[in-house]
């Protein structure tokens, strides 16, 4: 079951539905409403956060749910599905994916990533897992542990990857290569053309989030490129 629904991916747009409490469209419904879009529109899955947000998106739209909880523990770095508990209520929700935080930091519950991986599996056995990585190392050692696919949605989010305002087309094509777990290619993707890059460098299926469900910062794009061409022109007339 869990091969179908990986080959059920491949080559696809999974479009990442999530909005913070600080965010303006904050809410299942609209989330709801954004995978909706994002199935109208030819999405082979949702990446979505938190139980509500998933139960919902579950009951309105039809395509596969990549699930993930944010949750902070006191000053860890590690805040994507941390622990067991995160994990158990979004696969009660009904993902079908679970994400988890699987960088080399140390996590929350004190368990060392080997352990906590182990009893994820034991607990979930027919649960397919995204190990969510910053580095090629971190994407190594969660192919070693046999997830079922590695995304590098945290390149950039950790202090030793790199810092960089484009995609890790890069992290996607040292982790492809290797040909052992497919990849998907996750974080920064804004354009059609780093889109087909990432598959160029032989990505499984991208993951699109800010680009596409968050308007405030498609936005400020916008607004930036006409701030900085008013500039131009106020330049050129000085
Ligand atoms: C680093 C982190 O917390 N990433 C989160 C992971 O679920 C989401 O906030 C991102 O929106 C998602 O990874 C998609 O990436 P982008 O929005 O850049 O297309």
């Amino acid at each position: 079951m869990e091969t179908a629904l990986i080959n059920r991916l491949k080559a696809g747009c999974i479009v990442s539905c999530q909005a913070l409490k600080h965010e303006p469209l904050f809410g299942s419904d609209i989330m709801a409403g954004m995978a909706c879009a994002a199935e109208e529109g030819g999405a082979v899955a949702i990446r979505a956060n938190t139980p509500k947000d998933i139960e919902v998106i579950k009951k309105r739209c039809s395509l596969p749910v990549i699930g993930l909880y944010k949750q902070v523990y006191g000053n860890s770095d590690i805040y994507i599905t941390p622990t067991m508990t995160e994990v158990e209520q979004i696969v009660s929700a009904g993902a079908d994916f679970v994400a988890v935080d699987t960088t080399a930091r140390p996590r929350p519950d004190g368990l060392t990533l080997e352990e906590f991986f182990r009893s994820l599996r034991e607990r979930f056995p027919s649960v397919a897992i995204v190990a969510d990585v910053s580095t090629f190392e971190e994407g190594l050692r969660m192919m070693d542990l046999e997830a079922d696919l590695v995304s590098t949605t945290l390149s950039g989010y950790t202090s030793y990857s790199p810092q960089q305002q484009a995609p890790d087309i890069e992290l996607v094509r040292k982790l492809a290569d290797l040909k052992r777990v497919p990849v998907l290619a996750e974080g920064r993707i804004w354009t059609v053309s780093e889109c087909l890059r990432c598959f160029e460098a032989g990505a499984h299926a991208v993951v699109i989030g800010t680009a596409i469900t968050r308007p405030q910062e498609i936005t400020k794009r916008f607004v930036e490129a006409i701030r900085q061409r008013k500039e131009v022109d106020m330049n050129a007339q000085r």
